[in-house]
């Protein structure tokens, strides 16, 4: 129960309610109670109408009436009190529910990418959607169903052992077996139930992956294959399915065997007892025998309940692990910190925790506000991962970054954030509208300001040439932008924000070279008092730049402007005459 600690100050926050459900389910259960009593009591009166012992029908007749009108009311009242039962109860743990996810969302949102990049999304999701779901049935129907066992046990058995205190024992002997059998049986309908989930989930992985790959499948002549290991897979799960509805089926005999016994007892042992005059009526017989069918479902429950408590504890286990977590980039500044952009690289070094890679060897460079900077490198030069180190995505292993000559630590991680304008290397949209995807840099942006940050983008002409212009929708049933169009817009996303500093990640490789250049001088004309910083393969992103850096295997191999190293003899060259060379093929 360690782990469900965590839940008890929603408890505390839900107090009331949860004290109300309480008071609502004692007195549901005591409404229930008179039924069997007063059903004992007619049955009573017919006995001894039957044997002689009272004459007069007319008042037979009229405390029957008097019974029927009590057992009306109380069960329309405990049944009253049980819709109100439920509505507490389960409200109270739906809002816990809901809290709990905002929670764990909050905490997703809170962590640095690094979390991301060693947890898979799968993992995620199912923590915040059924780890949450097994958490709910604790705070939910396991404790309404603890709680209406304990009143009505209370209630019930002190009635029993009133009535008839020999009767009880013997009628209670079966009950917790049946909760012990049904306790077996939901652990195995559980253990089975994951591994159906198990299977249903690589089923809909397999699916999607065959839908999303339909085009390779098929031009690689793969249908009967795919076909195949699909069969295959869905053979799988039905064995996984039949063995889950194998034990389901289990289940209600159990319970109606067990609850036939507990009659029998309660028939052969009653009778006897009012056969001998140790119990003086048969009407007791009659409700000790509602009284256990009364009792079957709770006892049945206390089963469920400690299989619930159990998978609750589990996932919450698995929640608390997340929750724990602390952001790997923190913000040690919560004070304002204005930007303008000058960055700094002193002896920087970067190795990848999970991999030892170490991506930046002895990196510095300057660069001030109103420049640009342009980064060369082969693939894997460790290029993005100078970008993402600005925008503390990662804290560096060893040196300083400073901006404006402060640590880039000591600023609010919001300002430096909110400063930077950063184009990913694989450019990323959202299944919304255009004018949204844009509109993402900037919340309040207008519509001349999104219009004018695509034109810059030199995506607009695109744009308006779809049906719905900017409110086209992207994505799954939208429309699939071309690679180079999701870089434009991604592109225009981030000079709409305005930002002191624009990280461009290779974000020009999917436009052909004249495009490039129209966008590369609206972009010089956008960044002309901001920093810029630009990523790419390509020589001709270069040329103009205040100054060009060129990497190679984590290292700063060469570095001045386009002229000088045109004048030396190094990569920067050798790549400039493969690049000529291949433009000219
Ligand atoms: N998240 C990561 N975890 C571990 N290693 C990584 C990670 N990201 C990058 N690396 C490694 O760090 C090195 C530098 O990668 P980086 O992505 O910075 O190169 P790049 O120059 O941007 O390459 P490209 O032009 O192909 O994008 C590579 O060896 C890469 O495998």
């Amino acid at each position: 129960m360690k782990e469900l600690r965590h839940l008890n100050k929603y408890f505390v926050k839900y107090k009331w309610s949860l004290l109300l459900g309480l008071v609502i389910t004692v007195a549901a259960r005591i409404f229930a109670v008179y039924v069997p009593q007063f059903i004992g009591d007619s049955t009573h009166v017919v006995e001894q109408y039957v044997n002689g012992e009272v004459t007069d029908l007319a008042l037979v007749k009229k405390e029957l009436l008097n019974n029927i009108l009590i057992i009306l009311g109380a069960t329309l009242l405990s049944a009253l009190f049980t819709f109100l039962m439920r509505q507490t109860f389960i409200v109270v743990s739906r809002r816990i529910e809901f809290d709990l996810k905002n929670e764990v969302y909050t905490q997703y949102q809170n962590l640095s990418i690094n979390f991301y990049k060693k947890n898979r999304t799968g993992d995620l999701m199912n923590r915040i959607s059924e780890d949450v779901s097994k958490v709910r049935m604790y705070v939910g129907p396991a404790l309404m169903y603890s709680i209406t066992t304990i009143t009505l046990f209370v209630v019930v058995i002190t009635y029993m052992i009133k009535t008839a205190p020999l009767l009880t024992l013997y009628t209670l002997v079966p009950l917790p077996f049946l909760s012990i059998a049904i306790y077996k049986i939901s652990r195995t309908i559980n253990k089975r139930s994951s591994v159906v989930q198990l299977y249903l989930s690589k089923l809909n992985t397999f699916t999607q992956e065959s839908f999303s790959g339909i085009s390779v499948i098929k031009s690689y002549g793969l249908e009967n294959q795919v076909n195949e290991d699909f069969v295959s897979l869905s053979d799988s799960s039905k064995n996984k399915n039949l063995d889950l509805v194998r034990v389901q089926a289990f289940f209600f005999p159990l319970m109606v065997l067990l609850i036939g016994f507990s009659n029998l007892i309660v028939i052969y042992i009653g009778g006897n007892q009012v056969i001998s005059g140790e119990i003086d009526n048969f009407g007791v017989i009659v409700e000790f025998l509602m009284y256990v069918n009364m009792l079957t479902w709770p006892v049945a429950t206390v089963g469920f309940v400690a299989n619930m408590v159990q998978q609750a504890e589990a996932s919450q286990k698995r929640i608390n692990e997340f929750l724990q977590q602390e952001p790997s980039i923190k913000n040690y500044n919560e004070g304002k910190t204005p930007i303008d952009g000058n960055i700094e690289f002193k002896n920087v070094n970067f190795t990848y925790e999970e991999t030892n890679i170490e991506a930046l060897k002895n990196i510095s460079f300057k660069i001030n506000s109103g420049e640009t900077l342009a980064i060369i490198g082969k693939t894997g030069s460790g290029k993005s991962t100078l970008l993402e180190l600005i925008a503390r995505v990662y804290d560096a292993t060893e040196g300083t970054i400073t901006i404006d000559n402060v640590p880039i630590e000591k600023l609010n991680l919001n300002n430096l954030r909110e400063a930077i304008g950063y184009v990913p290397q694989d450019a990323f949209l959202f299944s919304d509208s255009i004018a949204n995807n844009i509109q993402f840099g900037k919340v309040d942006a207008t519509r001349e300001e999104i219009i004018e940050a695509a034109k810059n983008a030199y995506v607009h002409k695109n744009i308006i040439g779809f049906s719905k212009g900017y409110e086209t929708v992207l994505g799954e049933r939208g429309i699939t932008l071309s690679g180079g169009q999701k870089q434009r817009v991604s592109i225009a996303r981030a000079i709409i924000k305005s930002p002191e500093i624009l990280l461009f990640d290779d974000c020009l490789s999917a436009v052909d070279t004249e495009t490039e250049e129209i966008i590369l001088n609206n972009l010089y004309r956008v960044a002309k008092n901001k920093t810029m910083i630009m990523v790419s393969h390509r020589v001709s992103t270069a040329k103009n730049a205040d100054k060009i850096i060129v990497l190679e295997d984590g290292k700063i191999v060469q570095e001045g402007v386009h002229q000088d190293l045109m004048n030396q003899n190094g990569p920067y060259l050798d790549l400039y005459n493969k690049q000529l060379a291949e433009k000219e093929k």
